[in-house]
């Protein structure tokens, strides 16, 4: 939910009325009246809908995991996305419970899957190169990147998908976030950096200073397009364009945690308007999701400690959004129900 105020459109006041008009003190619905209010104004219709709810997890290893960045191997990150095509992944079970579409995709895990019918196919490479090194992607793999998620999208779009969440699953992966935050948002390495998986504080201080190392070896980048193929990953790529087509189709679009929020921090820095279609559905417990989330002004629906992203933070948030869809259009007025409005 993004906090700004702005002048409002003639339907925008309608809206607004609409919303304060219902049987309960002014205001009184907190978050869920601005959660109304801006599915509304997305779909510019006072009684809006939510069709066809999807989650789209985006999987794919990374080059720096290879540096003892993770309190996890990285064949965690295929044998996880094996665990979640079963259905007993966190995310798959949230789904589930809320009636969720699901889809698994392979952006770029560093394993060979065969004859896995669920698997959506759109491999970049096994693995990205390790950024202490290098750029973790060359400018074709990112363009491809990009060029695969909206396809992906467009057919999920085409099906009658009017609100769609992004997951991902990537060992190391919270290392390309902290270092996409930092170019971003232009805070010190070690302000961005956290945990992950569950580093113990003497891997964390190593964590921190092999990401100030590659900030010294790639200097301080602007361009966003080349913030994200220097740091990566895959999936996070992935995400960042499958968003922007999710935008140039009018979706709702859910932001999960830490890592999810890189990639719309990329996205946000490419198209600043995809904001008024961003509903950002947790905080995560990584420490620098906090920040992300005051740089870019915004508040989040739930706080529920978790760190496992996956997307599981858009299965929560879904009822929520729900709920406000449905007091917008079936709660009584105060005129409809004869209730006095002081
Ligand atoms: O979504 C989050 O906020 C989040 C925070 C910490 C860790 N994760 C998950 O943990 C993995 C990355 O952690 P790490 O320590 O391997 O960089 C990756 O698979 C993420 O889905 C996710
Ligand atoms: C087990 C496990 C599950 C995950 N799901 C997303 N990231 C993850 C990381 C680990 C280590």
């Amino acid at each position: 939910m993004t906090t700004e105020t702005n002048l409002k459109t003639d339907f925008e006041i309608l809206l607004q009325q609409k919303i304060d008009l219902k049987t309960k003190p002014l205001g009184a619905l907190g978050l869920l009246e601005k959660i109304a209010f801006q599915v509304g104004k997305i779909q510019q219709k006072l009684t809006p809908k939510l069709t066809k709810p999807t989650i789209l997890l985006f999987a794919g290893d990374h080059g720096i995991a290879q540096s003892g960045v993770s309190a996890y191997p990285a064949e965690v990150t295929y044998q996880m996305v094996m665990n979640i095509l079963q259905g007993g992944g966190a995310v798959t079970v949230f789904c589930k419970q809320n009636k969720i579409d699901f889809k698994t995709i392979d952006a770029g895990v560093n394993y060979t899957f065969e004859n896995i019918p669920n698997l959506i196919d759109a491999k970049i490479g096994f693995g990205t190169s390790n950024f202490v090194e290098t750029s973790a992607m060359s400018e074709n793999q990112l363009q491809e990147c990009f060029l695969r998620s909206a396809e992906i999208v467009k057919e999920v779009a085409n099906s009658g998908t009017n609100i769609i969440g992004f997951g991902e699953m990537g060992i190391g992966n919270t290392s390309s976030a902290s270092m996409i935050m930092r170019n971003i948002c232009d805070f010190p390495v070690k302000e961005c950096v956290g945990r992950g998986t569950g580093l113990a504080n003497d891997q964390l201080k190593r964590k921190i200073k092999i990401l100030e190392q590659a900030d010294k070896l790639h200097g301080k980048i602007n361009e966003p397009l080349k913030i994200l193929q220097t740091y990566g990953g895959f999936e996070v790529a992935q995400i960042c364009g499958a968003m922007l087509e999710a935008h140039r189709h009018k979706m709702i679009i859910l932001v999960d945690g830490f890592i999810a929020t890189s990639a719309f921090l990329i996205a946000q820095a490419i198209d600043p308007t995809i904001k008024e279609a961003a509903i950002f559905c947790h905080n995560s417990n990584e420490i620098g999701h906090q920040k992300m989330l005051q740089f870019l002004d915004v508040q989040a629906i739930l706080h529920l400690d978790m760190r496992v992203g996956e997307g599981t933070g858009c299965a929560l948030a879904y009822p929520i959004i729900q709920n406000s869809v449905a007091f917008l259009n079936e709660m009584a007025s105060f005129e409809s129900s004869g209730v006095s409005n002081k």
